[in-house]
């Protein structure tokens, strides 16, 4: 609270409020002032663009005007990104309400984070209560999968004669089962049943690796929500930490999962001061266990039914575009029902392009970026969308060629790259001496350290009361030695209590410089990644905050072949939809707006796949401002299909473009019909011969 600023406020209030419109207005007070007495939890159903991010932060802004304590205000959002902009929002708000003078920072948001780093957060707190090692670290999906690998192997399902599922697919099926709280056969029914034969050995294998991760003081994502949720069903713990947060309050709450909403509702069964904004035509991540029925079931999941308001007014995109929008969404199955309006003029049409093929759809979207950027539009308000990461290849190879910049959000593995694995292997082995997966890894850097003295390593380290010790007095082959006593040393500096963060990325570079000389030739690219950790690195205050966040929210862009484009430089954005989630661009091209792009051919078992896929084209769409092109090649190139290998496939439009829904579109071909009516017609008849049947039969 800040009292002595109650007065200002007030006289402050309507030129901080009037940016909101009635049902805005009606969110953001819920529960303070005239509606004091309401303590209904609030929904805030938030159509595309209708000022969600707005709204909430406005409500965070004006809950601490009204006496809300900072440091009793949970907020938990999708990304940590997400987070800091809200807390920035929120600030901008109270600087302007407070009149703050500029130098005069807002106060900050202590508790606003994703799920996972907040109840990474809660666990770290309260693990004595729990009976766990505070000093646990955590796995990210690569560790996560490696360790399932390897207790698959070591239980012995890898060497079963009928193929058992692969250490990806046993994870997901874990996974699965946790956030979706159903029994293992119900998932493997609804999701994997092609793996629904190994019900009794897959029980095993997670019992196994739940075990694996115990020794290891190692939680994985899925273990800091679980952990949570369970913390949550103590009703003694459930109430003290929900009696720590007056308000909690939950963005993009149609993403969410069982556990999620089981968390929320354990910390505040009556509801009160429980605020969550969603859309559900816009819940995108299903494969990730979150559930749509969340958003829709909430309204009675409290001691008292909520209020909810409907925010249906759309701030950001012409009416061609919310027009076409709202069409394709219109045909979903199930939703809270609201109608998006604008007041935004007329605007341009929006347009259904066909192209032949996906080296066109490149040609014609960087022609028509750079026609933009000559009509005053810079790149950077101009984003091309894609269904999945690997749609942009062509796109990308055009881009280079023209020395036109771009950056990609979503397809990125930075952490997944070797090097950049190798150095945080090895702060994590610093940071738990018991993490197997990371002592593993780092012991193999050592030159003349192998599989089998690594295993001899680590099973001391896993049997000694004292593992650092173990570390020390192990004996490693004769030809390691020196360089194992360098390690050694290392080790030791780097488990010194006084080490001041980030001088132990420092120690751990000088050392992994040379080991990155030696495994890799072209360690000098490699070496950019290592020194961008170790940028990133500065910006935490701890080891264990650097590894925890980095670990829960990697970072998600990355350049191509163009070059890094600075900061301050114009760059063109491509990502994938679900990366594009919360943002906007004056101007969006989507790729591939056909049959086995959109919905993906990967996903069209079930209707609520189907469904999914139509909400991630609406995300696409809603994502435009001015200008919105959904491309459609005839035919296009695929990678990596299961069992076919690469090759071209022909497509029609997308099923969510119905014929009826054609007039909201101008449809469009390029090149121009006469020019390209050849071609289209040459590759409608289809393939005359198959060239890979002919060199098949060859040999028959
Ligand atoms: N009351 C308002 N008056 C003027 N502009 C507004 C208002 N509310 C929101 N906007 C603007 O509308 C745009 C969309 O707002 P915001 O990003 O908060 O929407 P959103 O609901 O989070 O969108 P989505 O869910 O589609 O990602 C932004 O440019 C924002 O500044």
């Amino acid at each position: 609270m800040l009292p002595s600023t109650g007065l200002i406020y007030r006289s402050r209030l309507p030129s901080a409020m009037d940016t909101l419109n009635a049902e805005q207005s009606a969110a953001v007070t819920h529960g303070t002032g005239e509606t004091a007495a309401d303590t209904r939890p609030l929904l805030i159903i938030a159509g595309a663009g209708s000022g969600k991010t707005h709204t909430l932060a406005h409500r965070v802004a004006h809950l601490i005007r009204h006496g809300a304590d900072p440091q009793r205000l949970l907020l938990l959002t999708f990304s940590r990104r997400a987070a800091q902009e809200m807390a920035q929002r929120a600030g901008a708000v109270l600087q302007r309400a407070l009149q703050l003078p500029p130098t005069q920072a807002p106060p900050g948001l202590p508790w606003a984070g994703t799920f996972h780093a907040i109840g990474a957060r809660l666990l770290r707190e309260y693990a004595p209560r729990l009976g766990l090692e505070p000093g646990f670290t955590i796995h990210d999906r690569g560790d996560a999968e490696d360790l399932m690998g390897l207790v698959r192997h070591e239980t012995g399902l890898s060497a079963t004669h009928k193929r058992f599922p692969q250490k990806g697919t046993c994870l997901g099926i874990y996974s699965r089962v946790v956030n979706t709280r159903e029994p293992l056969a119900a998932v493997l029914a609804s999701t994997y049943p092609w793996c629904a034969a190994w019900e009794a050995e897959l029980k095993t294998l997670f019992g196994a690796y739940v075990e694996a991760k115990q020794a290891q003081n190692v939680l994985d994502y899925d273990d800091l929500l679980l952990f949570w949720a369970e913390m949550m069903a103590e009703p003694a713990l459930a109430a003290e930490v929900g009696a720590r947060f007056d308000h909690v309050l939950v963005d993009e709450y149609q993403d969410t999962n069982r556990l999620q909403a089981e968390i929320v509702r354990a910390m505040k069964p009556g509801g009160q001061g429980v605020t969550v904004v969603g859309d559900d035509a816009q819940s995108i991540y299903s494969f990730r266990g979150a559930t749509v029925r969340n958003i829709l079931d909430f309204p009675h999941q409290f001691s008292q039914s909520a209020r909810i308001v409907t925010l249906e007014r759309n701030y950001r995109s012409t009416q061609p575009v919310l027009q076409a929008s709202n069409a394709v969404i219109a045909a979903a199955r199930e939703r809270h029902a609201k109608q998006l309006w604008t007041d935004r003029g007329a605007g341009r049409p929006v347009q259904l392009l066909l192209v032949p093929d996906d080296a066109g759809q490149a040609r014609w979207i960087a022609d028509d970026v750079l026609r933009e950027r000559e009509a005053g539009l810079r790149l950077k308000s101009q984003a091309v969308l894609f269904r999945t990461s690997s749609h942009s290849a062509a796109l990308e190879l055009e881009l280079a060629r023209r020395n036109i910049p771009f950056v990609k959000f979503g397809g990125l593995k930075f952490l997944e790259a070797a090097h950049v694995k190798d150095v945080l292997a090895l702060l994590r082995f610093a940071e738990n001496p018991r993490s197997r997966m990371a002592g593993f890894r780092a012991a193999l850097l050592v030159p003349g350290i192998g599989q089998a003295s690594a295993t001899r390593l680590l099973d001391a380290m896993a049997e000694a009361a004292d593992p650092v010790a173990a570390l020390q007095a192990f004996v490693p082959p004769p030809q390691a030695q020196a360089d194992w006593a360098a390690f050694a040393a290392l080790y030791a500096r780097l488990r010194e209590p006084a080490l001041a963060w980030p001088a132990d990325m420092e120690l751990a570079r000088a050392w992994y410089q040379p080991q990155l000389e030696r495994l890799h030739d072209d360690a000098a690219v490699r070496k950019l990644d290592v020194e961008q950790l170790a940028r990133l690195a500065t910006g935490f205050a701890s080891r264990e905050r650097f590894l925890t966040e980095l670990t829960l929210d990697p970072p998600q862009s990355t350049s191509d072949e163009s070059g890094a484009p600075h900061r301050d430089e114009d760059y063109l954005v491509l990502s994938t939809i679900h990366s594009a989630k919360g943002q906007e661009w004056r101007s969006v091209h989507v790729l591939n707006v056909v049959d086995g792009c959109i919905p993906s051919d990967m996903a069209t078992g079930t209707t609520e796949e189907i469904e999914e896929e139509r909400r991630l084209l609406y995300v696409a769409m809603t994502r435009a401002r001015d200008r919105l092109t959904l491309v459609v090649p005839h035919r296009f190139y695929v990678t990596q299909q299961s069992g076919g290998g690469d090759r071209h496939m022909y497509a029609g439009r997308s099923r969510f473009i119905a014929e009826s829904m054609l007039p909201h579109f101008e449809q469009l071909t390029w090149p121009a019909a006469d020019a390209a009516a050849p071609l289209l017609a040459r590759e409608a008849a289809g393939p005359v011969m198959s060239i890979r049947a002919r060199a098949r039969a060859a040999w028959r």
